[in-house]
Protein backbone atom coordinates (compact mmCIF):
# COMPACT_ATOMS: atom_id res chain seq x y z
CA UNK A 1 0.00 0.00 0.00
CA UNK A 2 2.55 2.56 1.08
CA UNK A 3 3.78 2.66 -2.24
CA UNK A 4 1.09 5.56 -2.82
CA UNK A 5 1.13 6.77 0.75
CA UNK A 6 2.40 10.30 1.90
CA UNK A 7 1.38 9.87 5.33
CA UNK A 8 3.70 13.59 5.29
CA UNK A 9 0.46 15.02 3.45
CA UNK A 10 -2.63 14.71 3.02
CA UNK A 11 -23.45 -11.74 -8.24
CA UNK A 12 -21.26 -13.34 -6.61
CA UNK A 13 -24.06 -16.78 -5.80
CA UNK A 14 -27.38 -15.78 -3.98
CA UNK A 15 -26.83 -18.82 -1.65
CA UNK A 16 -29.44 -18.52 0.86
CA UNK A 17 -32.84 -18.92 0.06
CA UNK A 18 -34.71 -15.47 0.57
CA UNK A 19 -37.32 -16.92 3.47
CA UNK A 20 -33.88 -18.03 5.20
CA UNK A 21 -32.93 -14.33 5.19
CA UNK A 22 -33.50 -11.39 7.34
CA UNK A 23 -34.99 -8.56 5.25
CA UNK A 24 -35.15 -4.83 6.70
CA UNK A 25 -38.74 -2.73 6.44
CA UNK A 26 -37.39 -1.47 2.80
CA UNK A 27 -37.38 -5.22 1.37
CA UNK A 28 -33.42 -4.86 1.84
CA UNK A 29 -31.16 -7.67 3.10
CA UNK A 30 -29.65 -6.89 6.54
CA UNK A 31 -26.03 -6.23 6.45
CA UNK A 32 -25.49 -8.46 9.41
CA UNK A 33 -26.97 -11.87 8.56
CA UNK A 34 -25.37 -11.54 4.79
CA UNK A 35 -22.29 -11.41 6.21
CA UNK A 36 -22.31 -14.02 8.39
CA UNK A 37 -24.07 -16.21 6.26
CA UNK A 38 -23.20 -15.73 3.10
CA UNK A 39 -19.84 -13.29 2.60
CA UNK A 40 -17.61 -14.81 5.01
CA UNK A 41 -15.97 -17.24 3.00
CA UNK A 42 -16.20 -15.14 -0.58
CA UNK A 43 -13.71 -12.58 0.96
CA UNK A 44 -11.29 -15.23 0.79
CA UNK A 45 -11.13 -15.30 -3.29
CA UNK A 46 -10.54 -11.65 -3.13
CA UNK A 47 -7.84 -11.66 -0.85
CA UNK A 48 -6.01 -15.37 -2.33
CA UNK A 49 -6.73 -13.67 -5.45
CA UNK A 50 -4.70 -10.57 -4.72
CA UNK A 51 -1.76 -12.10 -3.15
CA UNK A 52 -1.05 -14.44 -6.22
CA UNK A 53 -0.99 -11.38 -8.44
CA UNK A 54 1.54 -9.73 -6.10
CA UNK A 55 3.45 -13.38 -5.58
CA UNK A 56 4.15 -13.16 -9.00
CA UNK A 57 5.74 -10.27 -8.34
CA UNK A 58 7.90 -11.71 -5.05
CA UNK A 59 11.70 -10.52 -4.96
CA UNK A 60 11.59 -8.18 -8.02
CA UNK A 61 12.31 -5.42 -6.06
CA UNK A 62 9.28 -3.28 -7.72
CA UNK A 63 6.96 -2.85 -4.80
CA UNK A 64 4.86 -0.57 -7.04
CA UNK A 65 4.47 -3.15 -9.17
CA UNK A 66 3.69 -5.67 -6.17
CA UNK A 67 1.03 -3.22 -4.48
CA UNK A 68 -0.46 -2.30 -9.01
CA UNK A 69 -0.73 -6.00 -9.07
CA UNK A 70 -2.86 -6.64 -5.89
CA UNK A 71 -4.59 -3.86 -6.10
CA UNK A 72 -6.25 -4.81 -9.81
CA UNK A 73 -6.89 -8.70 -8.33
CA UNK A 74 -8.45 -6.98 -5.33
CA UNK A 75 -10.89 -4.93 -7.26
CA UNK A 76 -11.83 -6.80 -9.92
CA UNK A 77 -12.31 -9.56 -7.21
CA UNK A 78 -14.37 -7.06 -5.04
CA UNK A 79 -16.38 -5.91 -7.83
CA UNK A 80 -18.17 -9.66 -8.19
CA UNK A 81 -19.47 -9.45 -4.73
CA UNK A 82 -23.12 -8.72 -3.69
CA UNK A 83 -22.84 -5.89 -1.93
CA UNK A 84 -23.17 -1.98 -2.06
CA UNK A 85 -19.54 -1.18 -0.19
CA UNK A 86 -17.50 1.29 0.43
CA UNK A 87 -14.07 2.11 0.84
CA UNK A 88 -13.46 3.46 3.89
CA UNK A 89 -9.95 2.00 4.58
CA UNK A 90 -7.75 2.09 1.35
CA UNK A 91 -4.82 2.64 -0.69
CA UNK A 92 -5.12 6.18 -0.07
CA UNK A 93 -6.88 9.32 -0.85
CA UNK A 94 -9.11 9.68 -3.78
CA UNK A 95 -6.49 12.14 -5.42
CA UNK A 96 -3.52 9.90 -4.46
CA UNK A 97 -5.24 6.73 -5.42
CA UNK A 98 -6.88 5.87 -8.67
CA UNK A 99 -7.87 2.57 -6.96
CA UNK A 100 -9.53 1.53 -4.06
CA UNK A 101 -9.36 5.15 -2.93
CA UNK A 102 -11.65 5.93 0.23
CA UNK A 103 -15.31 6.69 -0.91
CA UNK A 104 -14.46 4.48 -4.15
CA UNK A 105 -17.83 2.06 -4.29
CA UNK A 106 -17.03 -1.27 -4.84
CA UNK A 107 -19.34 -4.40 -5.30
CA UNK A 108 -21.99 -5.15 -7.74
CA UNK A 109 -24.66 -2.93 -5.78
CA UNK A 110 -27.25 -5.49 -5.64
CA UNK A 111 -26.24 -6.50 -1.68
CA UNK A 112 -26.19 -4.73 1.57
CA UNK A 113 -24.19 -1.61 2.55
CA UNK A 114 -20.96 -2.85 3.73
CA UNK A 115 -17.75 -1.32 4.91
CA UNK A 116 -14.41 -1.90 3.18
CA UNK A 117 -10.98 -2.31 4.70
CA UNK A 118 -8.46 -3.14 2.24
CA UNK A 119 -4.68 -3.54 2.37
CA UNK A 120 -4.35 -5.33 -1.00
CA UNK A 121 -0.31 -5.68 -0.37
CA UNK A 122 0.63 -5.17 3.18
CA UNK A 123 3.86 -5.08 3.37
CA UNK A 124 5.15 -3.97 -0.38
CA UNK A 125 8.71 -3.80 1.00
CA UNK A 126 8.75 -7.48 2.25
CA UNK A 127 7.11 -8.39 -1.10
CA UNK A 128 9.46 -6.46 -3.16
CA UNK A 129 12.40 -8.11 -1.40
CA UNK A 130 11.16 -11.38 -1.06
CA UNK A 131 11.20 -11.09 2.71
CA UNK A 132 9.11 -12.86 5.31
CA UNK A 133 5.60 -11.35 6.40
CA UNK A 134 3.77 -10.12 3.33
CA UNK A 135 0.30 -10.71 3.24
CA UNK A 136 -3.03 -9.44 1.08
CA UNK A 137 -5.60 -8.30 3.38
CA UNK A 138 -9.46 -6.91 3.92
CA UNK A 139 -12.16 -6.49 6.64
CA UNK A 140 -15.55 -6.15 5.48
CA UNK A 141 -18.29 -4.81 8.05
CA UNK A 142 -21.88 -3.27 8.19
CA UNK A 143 -21.91 0.03 6.96
CA UNK A 144 -20.53 3.10 9.28
CA UNK A 145 -19.53 0.20 11.39
CA UNK A 146 -15.43 0.69 10.74
CA UNK A 147 -13.31 3.90 11.13
CA UNK A 148 -13.22 6.15 8.10
CA UNK A 149 -9.03 6.83 8.88
CA UNK A 150 -7.11 9.12 6.99
CA UNK A 151 -3.86 7.64 5.78
CA UNK A 152 -1.52 9.23 8.79
CA UNK A 153 0.23 7.42 11.39
CA UNK A 154 -1.77 6.18 14.19
CA UNK A 155 -0.01 5.06 17.86
CA UNK A 156 -0.94 1.62 18.67
CA UNK A 157 -1.37 -0.69 21.43
CA UNK A 158 -2.15 -4.25 21.58
CA UNK A 159 -2.67 -7.02 23.59
CA UNK A 160 -4.46 -10.54 23.02
CA UNK A 161 -7.76 -12.11 24.95
CA UNK A 162 -8.10 -12.33 28.71
CA UNK A 163 -6.84 -10.11 29.96
CA UNK A 164 -9.16 -7.06 32.06
CA UNK A 165 -10.63 -3.82 30.61
CA UNK A 166 -8.12 -1.14 29.88
CA UNK A 167 -5.02 -3.28 31.46
CA UNK A 168 -2.72 -1.06 28.97
CA UNK A 169 -3.13 2.64 27.96
CA UNK A 170 -1.71 4.93 25.47
CA UNK A 171 -1.23 7.74 27.92
CA UNK A 172 0.33 5.31 30.50
CA UNK A 173 4.42 4.64 30.06
CA UNK A 174 5.82 1.53 27.98
CA UNK A 175 7.03 0.70 31.63
CA UNK A 176 3.68 0.91 33.36
CA UNK A 177 2.07 -1.32 30.12
CA UNK A 178 4.79 -3.94 31.14
CA UNK A 179 4.71 -4.48 34.56
CA UNK A 180 0.51 -4.04 34.60
CA UNK A 181 0.37 -6.74 31.52
CA UNK A 182 3.10 -9.24 33.47
CA UNK A 183 0.88 -9.09 36.70
CA UNK A 184 -2.14 -9.49 35.16
CA UNK A 185 -0.62 -13.14 33.53
CA UNK A 186 1.07 -13.65 36.42
CA UNK A 187 4.86 -13.66 35.00
CA UNK A 188 7.64 -11.18 35.47
CA UNK A 189 8.35 -8.11 33.41
CA UNK A 190 11.34 -10.72 31.80
CA UNK A 191 9.49 -12.97 30.67
CA UNK A 192 7.13 -10.49 28.30
CA UNK A 193 7.99 -9.94 25.20
CA UNK A 194 6.59 -7.12 23.19
CA UNK A 195 7.06 -5.98 19.51
CA UNK A 196 7.49 -3.31 17.93
CA UNK A 197 8.54 -1.87 14.20
CA UNK A 198 11.69 -1.50 13.73
CA UNK A 199 12.03 2.59 13.34
CA UNK A 200 14.50 5.25 15.01
CA UNK A 201 10.84 7.04 16.30
CA UNK A 202 10.45 4.18 18.16
CA UNK A 203 13.87 4.39 20.16
CA UNK A 204 12.81 5.79 23.59
CA UNK A 205 10.47 3.04 23.34
CA UNK A 206 12.64 0.31 22.62
CA UNK A 207 14.68 1.68 25.70
CA UNK A 208 12.03 1.70 27.97
CA UNK A 209 10.70 -1.43 27.56
CA UNK A 210 14.01 -3.20 27.62
CA UNK A 211 15.02 -1.40 31.39
CA UNK A 212 11.88 -3.49 32.74
CA UNK A 213 13.17 -6.50 31.55
CA UNK A 214 11.40 -7.48 28.99
CA UNK A 215 12.27 -8.39 25.57
CA UNK A 216 11.54 -6.46 22.23
CA UNK A 217 11.05 -8.38 19.22
CA UNK A 218 11.79 -5.94 16.30
CA UNK A 219 10.03 -5.96 12.73
CA UNK A 220 11.03 -4.28 9.53
CA UNK A 221 7.48 -3.98 8.34
CA UNK A 222 3.79 -5.92 8.26
CA UNK A 223 2.16 -4.55 11.48
CA UNK A 224 -1.32 -6.14 11.14
CA UNK A 225 0.22 -9.27 11.17
CA UNK A 226 2.14 -8.06 14.58
CA UNK A 227 -0.87 -6.72 16.05
CA UNK A 228 -2.64 -10.43 15.54
CA UNK A 229 0.26 -12.04 16.78
CA UNK A 230 -1.05 -10.89 20.41
CA UNK A 231 -3.75 -12.94 19.87
CA UNK A 232 -1.40 -16.34 20.24
CA UNK A 233 1.03 -15.49 22.04
CA UNK A 234 1.27 -18.92 23.24
CA UNK A 235 2.70 -19.64 20.08
CA UNK A 236 3.99 -16.39 18.46
CA UNK A 237 5.75 -15.66 22.17
CA UNK A 238 4.18 -12.04 21.71
CA UNK A 239 2.72 -10.75 24.77
CA UNK A 240 1.95 -7.21 22.98
CA UNK A 241 2.25 -4.99 20.45
CA UNK A 242 3.48 -1.25 20.94
CA UNK A 243 4.37 1.53 18.50
CA UNK A 244 3.08 3.66 15.25
CA UNK A 245 2.92 2.74 12.24
CA UNK A 246 0.00 3.45 9.69
CA UNK A 247 -3.62 4.26 10.44
CA UNK A 248 -5.30 1.75 7.83
CA UNK A 249 -2.96 -0.97 8.97
CA UNK A 250 -4.79 -0.10 12.90
CA UNK A 251 -8.19 -0.13 11.35
CA UNK A 252 -7.53 -3.50 9.56
CA UNK A 253 -5.20 -5.07 12.31
CA UNK A 254 -8.48 -4.11 15.10
CA UNK A 255 -11.18 -5.55 12.98
CA UNK A 256 -9.32 -8.99 13.20
CA UNK A 257 -8.20 -8.55 17.39
CA UNK A 258 -11.95 -7.88 17.82
CA UNK A 259 -12.71 -11.18 16.10
CA UNK A 260 -10.75 -13.25 19.15
CA UNK A 261 -11.58 -10.96 21.80
CA UNK A 262 -7.83 -8.62 22.26
CA UNK A 263 -7.72 -5.53 23.23
CA UNK A 264 -6.38 -2.50 21.25
CA UNK A 265 -6.19 1.17 21.88
CA UNK A 266 -4.86 3.84 19.19
CA UNK A 267 -4.60 7.75 18.61
CA UNK A 268 -4.71 9.39 15.61
CA UNK A 269 -1.19 11.13 14.81
CA UNK A 270 -2.37 14.82 13.27
CA UNK A 271 0.42 17.22 13.82
CA UNK A 272 -0.65 19.70 11.45
CA UNK A 273 -3.53 21.75 10.66
CA UNK A 274 -3.70 19.91 7.08
CA UNK A 275 -3.90 16.02 8.42
CA UNK A 276 -6.65 17.46 10.94
CA UNK A 277 -8.55 18.95 8.05
CA UNK A 278 -8.40 15.39 6.34
CA UNK A 279 -9.73 13.74 9.24
CA UNK A 280 -11.98 16.05 9.88
CA UNK A 281 -13.57 15.82 6.37
CA UNK A 282 -13.97 12.26 7.54
CA UNK A 283 -15.39 12.45 10.35
CA UNK A 284 -12.29 13.16 13.12
CA UNK A 285 -13.43 15.60 15.02
CA UNK A 286 -11.43 15.34 18.19
CA UNK A 287 -7.58 14.83 17.13
CA UNK A 288 -6.68 13.56 20.46
CA UNK A 289 -9.36 11.02 20.79
CA UNK A 290 -8.17 7.73 21.71
CA UNK A 291 -9.79 4.97 20.05
CA UNK A 292 -10.53 1.68 21.39
CA UNK A 293 -10.96 -1.66 19.52
CA UNK A 294 -14.68 -1.52 19.21
CA UNK A 295 -14.72 1.82 17.96
CA UNK A 296 -11.94 1.15 15.63
CA UNK A 297 -13.88 -1.73 14.29
CA UNK A 298 -17.39 -2.22 15.71
CA UNK A 299 -20.63 -4.60 14.37
CA UNK A 300 -20.35 -7.77 12.62
CA UNK A 301 -17.03 -8.07 10.96
CA UNK A 302 -15.13 -10.23 8.60
CA UNK A 303 -11.22 -10.02 8.17
CA UNK A 304 -9.38 -12.37 5.89
CA UNK A 305 -5.75 -12.40 5.02
CA UNK A 306 -3.58 -14.33 2.26
CA UNK A 307 0.02 -14.84 2.51
CA UNK A 308 1.94 -13.46 -0.12
CA UNK A 309 5.33 -14.14 1.29
CA UNK A 310 6.02 -17.10 3.78
CA UNK A 311 5.22 -15.57 7.28
CA UNK A 312 4.71 -17.10 11.15
CA UNK A 313 1.00 -15.72 10.68
CA UNK A 314 0.61 -17.85 7.02
CA UNK A 315 2.89 -19.33 4.43
CA UNK A 316 3.15 -17.73 1.42
CA UNK A 317 1.79 -18.35 -2.31
CA UNK A 318 3.31 -21.49 -3.69
CA UNK A 319 3.34 -21.93 -7.87
CA UNK A 320 3.91 -25.58 -8.68
CA UNK A 321 3.59 -26.74 -12.11
CA UNK A 322 -0.15 -27.36 -12.25
CA UNK A 323 -1.27 -25.77 -8.98
CA UNK A 324 -1.19 -22.78 -6.96
CA UNK A 325 -1.84 -23.24 -3.39
CA UNK A 326 -2.61 -20.45 -0.88
CA UNK A 327 -3.19 -19.99 2.66
CA UNK A 328 -5.72 -17.84 4.39
CA UNK A 329 -7.25 -16.78 7.56
CA UNK A 330 -10.51 -15.42 7.92
CA UNK A 331 -11.84 -13.82 11.45
CA UNK A 332 -15.30 -13.49 12.30
CA UNK A 333 -16.45 -11.18 14.86
CA UNK A 334 -19.75 -12.75 15.39
CA UNK A 335 -18.66 -16.00 16.65
CA UNK A 336 -14.99 -15.43 16.90
CA UNK A 337 -13.87 -17.93 14.58
CA UNK A 338 -10.90 -18.27 12.69
CA UNK A 339 -10.61 -20.43 10.03
CA UNK A 340 -7.61 -21.23 7.93
CA UNK A 341 -8.08 -22.44 4.65
CA UNK A 342 -5.30 -24.11 2.26
CA UNK A 343 -6.75 -23.58 -1.42
CA UNK A 344 -5.18 -25.84 -4.23
CA UNK A 345 -6.05 -23.88 -7.42
CA UNK A 346 -5.76 -26.45 -10.26
CA UNK A 347 -6.85 -24.69 -13.19
CA UNK A 348 -4.57 -21.90 -13.80
CA UNK A 349 -5.72 -20.46 -16.90
CA UNK A 350 -9.31 -20.28 -15.10
CA UNK A 351 -7.24 -18.92 -12.21
CA UNK A 352 -5.79 -15.64 -13.58
CA UNK A 353 -8.88 -14.84 -16.23
CA UNK A 354 -12.21 -15.92 -14.47
O1 LIG B 1 7.26 2.30 7.21
P1 LIG B 1 6.56 3.31 8.06
O2 LIG B 1 6.40 4.61 7.37
O3 LIG B 1 7.19 3.41 9.38
O4 LIG B 1 5.06 2.81 8.29
C1 LIG B 1 4.73 1.68 9.03
C2 LIG B 1 3.73 0.88 8.24
O5 LIG B 1 4.39 0.32 7.11
C3 LIG B 1 4.19 -1.09 7.11
O6 LIG B 1 5.28 -1.72 7.76
C4 LIG B 1 4.11 -1.62 5.68
O7 LIG B 1 3.24 -0.82 4.95
P2 LIG B 1 3.14 -0.97 3.37
O8 LIG B 1 2.54 -2.28 3.07
O9 LIG B 1 2.24 0.14 3.00
O10 LIG B 1 4.50 -0.89 2.82
C5 LIG B 1 2.92 -1.27 7.92
O11 LIG B 1 2.74 -2.58 8.41
C6 LIG B 1 3.12 -0.26 9.01
O12 LIG B 1 1.91 0.11 9.63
Amino acid sequence: MKAWRSRSRIPLFKLVPEEQTTMSNEGELKASHYIDRILTLELVRVTERAAVSAARLRGKGDEKAADQAAVDAMRRELNRLSIDGTVVIGEGERDEAPMLFIGERVGNRSGPKVDIAVDPLEGTTLCAKDMPGSIAVMAMAEGGSLLNAPDVYMEKIAIGPGYPAGLVDLDATPEQNIEALAKAKGVHPSEITALVLDRPRHAEIIAAIRRTGASVRLITDGDVAGVIFTATSGETGVDIYIGTGGAPEGVLAAAALRCVGGQMQTRLILDTPEKRERAAAMGVTDPARKYSIEELAAGDVVVSATGVTDGALLSGVRFGSDVIETETVVYRSATGTVRRIRAEHRDHSKFHLD
